[in-house]
Protein backbone atom coordinates (compact mmCIF):
# COMPACT_ATOMS: atom_id res chain seq x y z
CA UNK A 1 0.00 0.00 0.00
CA UNK A 2 1.37 3.67 -0.85
CA UNK A 3 2.51 5.24 2.16
CA UNK A 4 0.91 8.29 4.07
CA UNK A 5 3.21 10.43 5.81
CA UNK A 6 2.26 13.52 8.13
CA UNK A 7 4.25 16.52 8.41
CA UNK A 8 5.20 17.13 11.40
CA UNK A 9 4.04 20.61 13.09
CA UNK A 10 6.02 21.94 15.96
CA UNK A 11 4.37 22.97 19.03
CA UNK A 12 5.56 26.32 20.65
CA UNK A 13 4.43 28.61 23.80
CA UNK A 14 2.90 31.44 24.20
CA UNK A 15 6.21 33.26 24.03
CA UNK A 16 7.71 31.43 20.76
CA UNK A 17 9.80 28.95 22.67
CA UNK A 18 9.59 25.62 21.56
CA UNK A 19 7.22 23.64 23.26
CA UNK A 20 8.62 20.03 24.04
CA UNK A 21 5.83 18.17 25.44
CA UNK A 22 3.45 19.49 22.91
CA UNK A 23 5.63 18.62 20.33
CA UNK A 24 5.81 15.22 21.45
CA UNK A 25 2.13 14.97 21.91
CA UNK A 26 1.96 15.38 18.19
CA UNK A 27 4.25 12.86 17.16
CA UNK A 28 2.59 10.43 19.68
CA UNK A 29 -0.75 11.37 17.97
CA UNK A 30 -0.02 10.47 14.93
CA UNK A 31 1.65 6.93 15.66
CA UNK A 32 -1.32 6.20 18.25
CA UNK A 33 -3.87 7.86 16.71
CA UNK A 34 -3.22 8.63 13.22
CA UNK A 35 -2.00 4.74 12.45
CA UNK A 36 0.46 6.84 10.22
CA UNK A 37 3.40 5.46 7.82
CA UNK A 38 5.92 8.30 8.54
CA UNK A 39 6.12 11.52 9.60
CA UNK A 40 8.25 14.15 7.64
CA UNK A 41 10.09 16.30 10.12
CA UNK A 42 11.44 19.34 9.76
CA UNK A 43 9.13 20.86 6.58
CA UNK A 44 7.26 23.84 5.37
CA UNK A 45 4.86 22.73 8.33
CA UNK A 46 6.72 22.15 11.22
CA UNK A 47 7.27 26.12 10.59
CA UNK A 48 11.30 25.11 10.00
CA UNK A 49 12.53 28.14 8.31
CA UNK A 50 11.72 30.21 11.08
CA UNK A 51 13.88 28.01 13.72
CA UNK A 52 17.63 28.25 14.54
CA UNK A 53 20.18 25.62 14.01
CA UNK A 54 19.80 24.47 17.68
CA UNK A 55 16.05 24.58 17.69
CA UNK A 56 15.76 22.72 14.44
CA UNK A 57 18.30 19.85 16.07
CA UNK A 58 16.27 19.88 18.69
CA UNK A 59 13.30 19.04 16.78
CA UNK A 60 14.84 15.97 15.42
CA UNK A 61 16.02 14.61 18.29
CA UNK A 62 12.39 14.85 20.01
CA UNK A 63 10.79 13.05 16.97
CA UNK A 64 13.26 10.74 16.54
CA UNK A 65 12.92 9.86 20.38
CA UNK A 66 9.40 9.71 20.85
CA UNK A 67 8.96 7.77 17.90
CA UNK A 68 11.30 5.06 19.35
CA UNK A 69 9.71 1.46 19.62
CA UNK A 70 7.60 2.18 16.61
CA UNK A 71 8.34 1.37 12.78
CA UNK A 72 7.62 4.62 11.52
CA UNK A 73 9.71 6.29 8.52
CA UNK A 74 11.10 9.07 9.79
CA UNK A 75 12.30 11.95 7.23
CA UNK A 76 14.38 14.62 8.23
CA UNK A 77 14.06 17.78 6.35
CA UNK A 78 17.78 19.40 6.88
CA UNK A 79 17.39 21.85 3.38
CA UNK A 80 18.21 25.94 4.33
CA UNK A 81 20.21 28.39 1.77
CA UNK A 82 22.59 28.18 4.51
CA UNK A 83 24.37 25.03 3.13
CA UNK A 84 26.88 25.35 6.04
CA UNK A 85 23.64 24.67 7.98
CA UNK A 86 22.06 21.67 5.76
CA UNK A 87 25.70 19.72 5.79
CA UNK A 88 25.71 20.16 9.89
CA UNK A 89 21.91 18.97 10.05
CA UNK A 90 22.47 16.19 7.68
CA UNK A 91 25.33 14.94 9.47
CA UNK A 92 23.65 15.23 12.94
CA UNK A 93 20.24 13.38 11.96
CA UNK A 94 22.37 10.81 10.34
CA UNK A 95 23.96 10.25 13.55
CA UNK A 96 20.56 10.34 15.32
CA UNK A 97 19.12 7.67 13.35
CA UNK A 98 17.24 8.71 10.29
CA UNK A 99 17.61 6.77 7.26
CA UNK A 100 16.96 9.20 5.28
CA UNK A 101 16.48 13.34 4.64
CA UNK A 102 15.42 15.56 2.30
CA UNK A 103 16.12 18.94 1.62
CA UNK A 104 14.10 21.84 0.02
CA UNK A 105 15.52 23.86 -2.97
CA UNK A 106 18.03 26.29 -1.83
CA UNK A 107 15.53 29.60 -2.25
CA UNK A 108 15.79 33.23 -2.09
CA UNK A 109 18.60 33.80 -4.71
CA UNK A 110 17.34 32.98 -7.73
CA UNK A 111 20.51 29.94 -7.46
CA UNK A 112 21.24 28.10 -11.45
CA UNK A 113 20.62 24.92 -12.02
CA UNK A 114 24.66 24.66 -11.54
CA UNK A 115 24.21 25.88 -7.89
CA UNK A 116 21.28 24.03 -7.11
CA UNK A 117 22.96 20.41 -8.27
CA UNK A 118 26.22 21.78 -6.26
CA UNK A 119 23.73 21.75 -3.04
CA UNK A 120 22.55 18.90 -2.98
CA UNK A 121 25.58 16.92 -3.95
CA UNK A 122 27.48 18.75 -1.03
CA UNK A 123 24.39 17.67 1.73
CA UNK A 124 24.79 13.81 0.66
CA UNK A 125 28.39 13.98 -0.03
CA UNK A 126 29.36 13.25 3.66
CA UNK A 127 26.88 11.53 5.11
CA UNK A 128 25.40 7.53 4.26
CA UNK A 129 21.85 9.01 4.21
CA UNK A 130 19.66 8.77 1.33
CA UNK A 131 17.53 12.11 0.14
CA UNK A 132 14.43 12.87 -1.22
CA UNK A 133 14.88 16.75 -2.81
CA UNK A 134 12.10 18.83 -1.67
CA UNK A 135 10.56 20.87 -4.41
CA UNK A 136 7.96 23.22 -3.78
CA UNK A 137 7.39 25.70 -6.38
CA UNK A 138 4.86 28.07 -4.93
CA UNK A 139 6.95 29.50 -1.97
CA UNK A 140 10.76 28.99 -2.59
CA UNK A 141 10.14 30.48 -6.43
CA UNK A 142 12.06 27.69 -7.58
CA UNK A 143 10.77 25.32 -10.55
CA UNK A 144 12.63 22.28 -11.38
CA UNK A 145 12.33 20.82 -15.00
CA UNK A 146 12.60 16.84 -16.31
CA UNK A 147 15.86 17.33 -17.16
CA UNK A 148 16.99 19.08 -14.19
CA UNK A 149 15.49 16.13 -12.11
CA UNK A 150 17.59 13.70 -14.20
CA UNK A 151 20.72 15.62 -13.69
CA UNK A 152 19.90 15.76 -9.95
CA UNK A 153 18.95 11.87 -9.89
CA UNK A 154 22.70 11.03 -11.36
CA UNK A 155 23.61 11.30 -7.79
CA UNK A 156 22.38 7.67 -6.70
CA UNK A 157 22.37 9.04 -3.32
CA UNK A 158 18.89 11.48 -4.23
CA UNK A 159 16.32 9.21 -4.63
CA UNK A 160 13.48 10.74 -4.84
CA UNK A 161 11.16 13.83 -4.89
CA UNK A 162 8.50 15.34 -2.67
CA UNK A 163 6.60 17.13 -5.55
CA UNK A 164 4.60 19.59 -3.79
CA UNK A 165 3.20 21.18 -7.02
CA UNK A 166 -0.12 21.17 -8.94
CA UNK A 167 1.77 20.55 -12.76
CA UNK A 168 0.87 17.27 -12.67
CA UNK A 169 1.83 16.90 -16.83
CA UNK A 170 5.77 16.90 -15.02
CA UNK A 171 4.86 14.89 -12.52
CA UNK A 172 3.53 12.01 -15.40
CA UNK A 173 6.59 12.80 -17.18
CA UNK A 174 9.18 12.22 -13.82
CA UNK A 175 7.11 8.94 -13.22
CA UNK A 176 7.60 7.19 -16.36
CA UNK A 177 11.61 8.44 -16.49
CA UNK A 178 12.31 7.36 -13.23
CA UNK A 179 10.36 4.53 -12.15
CA UNK A 180 12.57 3.80 -9.64
CA UNK A 181 12.33 6.89 -7.96
CA UNK A 182 10.37 7.44 -4.93
CA UNK A 183 7.79 10.30 -5.62
CA UNK A 184 5.76 11.48 -2.68
CA UNK A 185 3.03 13.78 -3.55
CA UNK A 186 3.13 16.94 -1.46
CA UNK A 187 -0.78 18.51 -1.94
CA UNK A 188 -2.96 16.81 -0.06
CA UNK A 189 -6.11 18.13 -2.09
CA UNK A 190 -4.77 17.15 -4.97
CA UNK A 191 -3.97 13.18 -3.57
CA UNK A 192 -6.40 11.18 -5.85
CA UNK A 193 -5.01 12.41 -9.08
CA UNK A 194 -1.24 12.01 -7.81
CA UNK A 195 -2.55 8.62 -6.99
CA UNK A 196 -3.62 7.86 -10.63
CA UNK A 197 -0.21 9.16 -11.45
CA UNK A 198 1.02 6.45 -9.70
CA UNK A 199 2.96 8.00 -6.61
CA UNK A 200 4.67 6.16 -4.33
CA UNK A 201 2.91 7.77 -1.02
CA UNK A 202 1.95 11.30 0.16
CA UNK A 203 3.37 13.85 2.74
CA UNK A 204 0.89 16.22 3.93
CA UNK A 205 0.06 18.87 6.97
CA UNK A 206 -3.50 17.87 6.73
CA UNK A 207 -2.90 14.11 7.09
CA UNK A 208 -1.74 15.32 11.30
CA UNK A 209 -6.02 15.42 11.19
CA UNK A 210 -7.37 13.70 8.60
CA UNK A 211 -5.19 10.78 8.25
CA UNK A 212 -8.07 8.45 8.38
CA UNK A 213 -9.74 9.66 5.53
CA UNK A 214 -6.31 9.72 3.24
CA UNK A 215 -5.80 6.44 4.18
CA UNK A 216 -9.60 5.43 3.02
CA UNK A 217 -9.15 6.92 0.02
CA UNK A 218 -5.77 5.59 -0.61
CA UNK A 219 -7.25 2.09 0.04
CA UNK A 220 -10.23 2.50 -2.36
CA UNK A 221 -7.91 3.97 -4.80
CA UNK A 222 -6.19 0.23 -4.91
CA UNK A 223 -9.29 -1.50 -4.80
CA UNK A 224 -10.02 -0.03 -8.12
CA UNK A 225 -13.50 2.00 -6.42
CA UNK A 226 -12.51 4.84 -7.74
CA UNK A 227 -16.25 6.53 -7.30
CA UNK A 228 -15.97 6.01 -3.29
CA UNK A 229 -11.99 7.36 -3.55
CA UNK A 230 -13.56 10.60 -5.48
CA UNK A 231 -16.27 11.05 -2.83
CA UNK A 232 -13.40 10.71 -0.24
CA UNK A 233 -11.10 13.49 -1.87
CA UNK A 234 -14.40 15.81 -2.06
CA UNK A 235 -15.28 15.38 1.56
CA UNK A 236 -11.54 15.74 2.17
CA UNK A 237 -11.36 18.97 -0.12
CA UNK A 238 -14.07 20.55 1.98
CA UNK A 239 -12.26 20.42 4.78
CA UNK A 240 -8.69 21.20 3.53
CA UNK A 241 -10.84 24.46 1.92
CA UNK A 242 -12.26 25.38 5.36
CA UNK A 243 -8.73 25.04 6.87
CA UNK A 244 -7.08 27.28 4.23
CA UNK A 245 -9.54 29.72 4.61
CA UNK A 246 -8.99 30.03 8.27
CA UNK A 247 -5.14 30.05 7.82
CA UNK A 248 -4.08 26.49 8.06
CA UNK A 249 -0.95 26.03 10.35
CA UNK A 250 -2.95 27.71 13.23
CA UNK A 251 -6.03 26.34 12.21
CA UNK A 252 -4.68 22.43 12.20
CA UNK A 253 -2.98 23.30 15.72
CA UNK A 254 -6.30 24.79 17.19
CA UNK A 255 -8.64 21.14 15.49
CA UNK A 256 -5.84 19.18 17.21
CA UNK A 257 -6.29 21.43 20.70
CA UNK A 258 -10.11 20.21 20.04
CA UNK A 259 -9.08 16.80 19.85
CA UNK A 260 -6.87 16.53 23.29
CA UNK A 261 -3.84 17.58 21.66
CA UNK A 262 -1.68 20.24 22.92
CA UNK A 263 -0.35 21.16 19.81
CA UNK A 264 0.30 25.09 21.07
CA UNK A 265 0.67 28.23 19.33
CA UNK A 266 2.35 28.96 15.66
CA UNK A 267 5.61 31.38 15.61
CA UNK A 268 5.51 34.62 14.55
CA UNK A 269 5.73 36.35 12.18
CA UNK A 270 2.87 33.91 11.61
CA UNK A 271 0.14 35.81 13.28
CA UNK A 272 -1.24 34.53 16.51
CA UNK A 273 -4.71 33.30 16.32
CA UNK A 274 -7.35 36.01 16.61
CA UNK A 275 -10.47 35.39 18.16
CA UNK A 276 -12.54 35.19 15.19
CA UNK A 277 -9.86 32.15 14.23
CA UNK A 278 -10.33 30.50 17.17
CA UNK A 279 -14.06 30.71 16.47
CA UNK A 280 -13.84 29.47 13.00
CA UNK A 281 -11.37 26.52 14.14
CA UNK A 282 -13.93 25.42 16.18
CA UNK A 283 -16.68 25.22 13.59
CA UNK A 284 -14.45 23.08 11.54
CA UNK A 285 -13.90 20.94 14.55
CA UNK A 286 -17.33 20.62 15.35
CA UNK A 287 -18.52 19.99 11.92
CA UNK A 288 -16.14 17.10 10.92
CA UNK A 289 -14.53 15.49 14.10
CA UNK A 290 -18.18 15.17 16.55
C1 LIG B 1 3.13 24.41 2.21
C2 LIG B 1 2.50 23.21 2.78
O1 LIG B 1 2.08 23.23 3.92
N1 LIG B 1 2.42 22.15 2.01
C3 LIG B 1 1.96 20.89 2.46
C4 LIG B 1 2.84 19.81 1.94
O2 LIG B 1 3.59 19.89 1.02
C5 LIG B 1 0.53 20.52 2.15
O3 LIG B 1 0.18 19.49 3.05
C6 LIG B 1 -0.46 21.66 2.24
O4 LIG B 1 -0.40 22.26 3.51
C7 LIG B 1 -1.89 21.20 1.99
O5 LIG B 1 -1.93 20.44 0.83
C8 LIG B 1 -2.86 22.37 1.91
O6 LIG B 1 -2.61 23.13 0.77
C1 LIG C 1 4.46 18.44 3.64
C2 LIG C 1 4.85 19.75 3.96
O1 LIG C 1 4.13 20.59 3.94
C3 LIG C 1 5.95 20.15 4.71
O2 LIG C 1 6.97 20.52 4.17
O3 LIG C 1 5.76 20.27 5.89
Amino acid sequence: MKKLYAALMTAFDESGNIDEQGTREMVRYNIDVNQIDGLYVGGSTGENFMLGTAEKKRVFEIAIDEAKGSNIDLIAQVGSPNLHEAKELAKYVTDLGYETISAVTPFYYNFNFEEIKHYYDEIVKDVDTKLVVYSIPALTGVSLSLDNFAKLFENEKIIGVKYTNADFYLLERLRDRFPDKLILSGFDEMLLPALALDVDGAIGSTFNINAQKAKAEISAFEAGDIDKARKLQHESNDLITDLLNNGIYATLKLVLQELGVNAGYTREPMAKATPEVKAGAKKIYEKYFK
